[in-house]
């Protein structure tokens, strides 16, 4: 492993996606450390890398397939000494880190729900018999034909703004994305929060993680206090279950831990791409329970969905 410290002084260097999305997240996870050291924005450089999910923009995300479509470039840019800490959607990062970096903190999550966005209809359920709905996530297409198996689906890709322009251009009547995302472009476009028992979101979603090298102790103790330990419990429940499902962007399914007082509820479903085969489970226990519960009901669903589930 190559880590290169910055020298004393040098400003720490937050490697991020280039996206809006994830600028602003790094914005965040900056104004974050600065508040809690009490250091200037000088302090810190953010560095933007270019991600292979980032470069490919003609493609479903689901053909060109693999894990770490977007985390990749960034854990190398740690590997290499050109950045210093890595910022990261979780519902990006694959559930097994490579050896030598670490996950140190993961900020307050934020909304986890998916937001509906159409200009005609104020609800997902409003929607008219056939009606175009587009996106590029393998989830959302098989959540949406579970419940609404006559809509049609159409593959949506690009930033917010093109969505949107999609949308205003009649290309399709209705779009989904991620409330979190909405909220920290600051976008115009709010869009209407969608029940999770109507769609479960994606694991992780609404959350940011921070990456170092595992031995870089100066970065690691200036990441350390942002973590949220509610997110974290959250979180290891969610991606227990994602790990034992083997899930990768391929692989619709969902799953969602929510903290109540000190009940930790899980819910999670895996289906079939076309959406005809939907198979759902729910668990509640102690905190401490938390990667029992996931490991638990995703074998559950494994043993429910039955050989080549997942198979295309
Ligand atoms: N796969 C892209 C991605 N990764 C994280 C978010 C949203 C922000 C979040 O979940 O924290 C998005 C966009 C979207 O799904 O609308």
């Amino acid at each position: 492993m190559s880590s290169r410290p910055p020298s004393p002084g040098a400003p720490l260097r937050i490697g991020t996606r280039g996206s809006p999305l994830a600028m602003a997240q790094a914005r965040e996870v900056q104004r974050r450390l600065m508040a809690a050291h009490n250091l200037p924005e000088a302090a810190f450089a953010l560095t933007a890398i270019r991600t292979t999910g980032d470069a490919v923009q003609d493609r479903p995300l689901s053909e060109i397939g693999g894990k770490g479509l977007f985390t990749k470039e960034l854990e190398q840019a740690l590997f290499d000494g050109r950045i210093d800490i890595a910022v990261h959607s979780m519902k990006d990062v694959a559930t097994v880190l490579p050896d030598g970096l670490s996950m140190i903190a993961h900020l307050p999550r934020a909304d986890s729900r998916d937001a509906f966005i159409s200009a005609r209809y104020a609800t997902f359920d409003d929607l008219p018999e056939g009606a175009t709905v587009g996106t590029s996530s393998l989830r959302r297409r098989a959540q949406a034909l579970a419940r609404r198996p006559d809509l049609k689906i159409i593959e949506f890709r690009g930033n917010v703004q093109t969505r949107m322009r999609k949308l205003e251009e009649g290309v399709a009547t209705a779009t989904f994305l991620a409330v979190a995302g909405l909220k920290r472009l600051g976008s115009a476009v709010e869009g209407v929060p969608i029940p999770t028992d109507v769609m479960l979101p994606a694991v992780a979603q609404g959350a940011i993680g921070v990456e170092t090298r595992a031995d870089d102790e100066g970065a690691i103790r200036l990441v350390a206090p942002l973590d949220d330990a509610e997110t974290t419990l959250l979180l290891t429940a969610e991606r227990a279950f994602l790990r034992a499902l083997d899930g990768s962007c391929r692989t619709p399914l969902a799953g969602l831990a929510e903290l109540t007082g000190d009940k930790l509820r899980f819910r999670g479903e895996i289906l079939r791409p076309d959406g005809a085969h939907r198979h759902a489970t729910a668990r509640e226990g102690a905190p401490e329970e938390a990667e029992a519960m996931g490991l638990d009901a995703a074998a559950e669903l494994r043993a429910a969905g039955g050989p080549g589930f997942f198979d295309a």
